[in-house]
């Protein structure tokens, strides 16, 4: 399946080296929500052409269950163009552009296929409310890495450095109705503090996580997915609140708190994440392996 991404939850959005061929076939059945064939940093410049080959294999090969993006080489090098024609004719269902800077960039690619806009400099910081409100751009994803470089911000824990650049991302994209997704966790032997940084990025309002290992999915997905409580709690609010406007009512309480309109949409967006996760175990029942 390689559905429009932004349709369904995007908990984990994992990362898979173009030039490593048994990552991607690895990839096919993992629980990501989407999966992102990289053409650029995770490729040396010698392996460029190969790696492209490989994904346009894979693109073409089909069988994916969820929707296939390319992060595509940068606007002014060598490999933009080659990049982009392979992307769009191998059907991938979106391009990930890396180090947008501004709304010209994302509007010269609108290519008629989502563009999903890397914000992961300075400039780019400044400008996302520009970048995302281009009709083409579909959500924007945070590059922490090059953006603590550019910054010169020191590592922190709790990525206080970056705590208003990632604010600023998930206002602008959250502002256009466009999906905001964190950055990735680089250490991938320490799970806890990846659990950590998935509850901030959730907390901050991002929609999903952004991954580069396997052993990361399941975290990030509970980490943005929804309990089965927390679903029997949205269905239970949405019966209270169907009945009290079948009733005539206006606004109605449940369990002793105000309920208006945006609280059962919000409980409609926890059911849809639910659903999502019960698709992820009929689809995966053994897990990641
Ligand atoms: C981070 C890694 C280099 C770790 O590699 P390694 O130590 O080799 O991993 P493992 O041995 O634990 O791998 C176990 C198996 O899992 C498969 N695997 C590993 N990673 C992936 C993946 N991303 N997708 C699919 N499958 C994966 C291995 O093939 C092993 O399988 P098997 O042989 O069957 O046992 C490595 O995980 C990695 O390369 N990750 C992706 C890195 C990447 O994509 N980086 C670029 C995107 S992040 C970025 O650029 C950030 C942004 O732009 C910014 O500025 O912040
Ligand atoms: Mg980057």
């Amino acid at each position: 399946m390689m559905g429009l991404p932004g349709a369904g939850p995007l908990r984990s959005v994992l990362y898979v080296p173009g030039d490593k061929p048994r990552a991607i076939e690895k990839a096919r059945a993992l629980a990501a929500d989407a999966v992102i064939l990289d053409l650029e940093d995770a490729v040396a410049p010698e392996h460029k052409a190969q790696a492209r080959t490989n994904v346009r294999a894979a693109l073409l090969a089909g069988g994916w269950r969820v929707p296939v993006l390319v992060r595509v080489n940068g606007l002014g090098t060598v490999w933009e163009h080659e990049d982009r024609e392979m992307a769009l004719l191998s059907g991938a269902c979106g391009l990930v552009l890396p180090k947008v800077e501004d709304d010209r960039a994302a509007l010269e690619l609108s290519l008629g296929r989502p563009l999903w806009a890397m914000i992961e400099t300075p400039r780019g910081v400044l400008n996302a409310p520009a970048i995302a409100a281009v009709p083409g751009v579909a959500g924007l994803l945070v590059g922490a890495n090059d953006l603590a470089r550019a910054l010169r911000t020191r590592p922190h824990p709790a990525r206080i450095p970056l705590l208003h650049a990632l604010s600023a991302v998930v206002l602008a994209a959250r502002a256009h109705g466009k999906v905001p997704l964190d950055a990735v966790f680089n250490d991938v032997r320490d799970p806890a503090g990846f659990v950590q940084e998935c509850e901030q990025g959730r907390a901050l309002g991002f929609a999903g996580k952004t991954v580069i290992h396997p052993d990361q999915i399941e975290a990030a997905n509970t980490a943005f997915g929804v309990t089965e409580e927390q679903a029997q709690q949205a269905r239970a609010l949405l019966t209270a609140w169907e009945e009290g406007r079948a009733a005539g009512r206006s606004v109605v309480t449940f369990g002793g708190s105000l309920v208006e309109g945006m609280h059962a949409d919000e409980a409609q967006e926890v059911l849809a994440l639910w659903a999502a996760r019960q698709q992820t175990v009929i689809d995966r029942p053994e897990g990641n392996d």
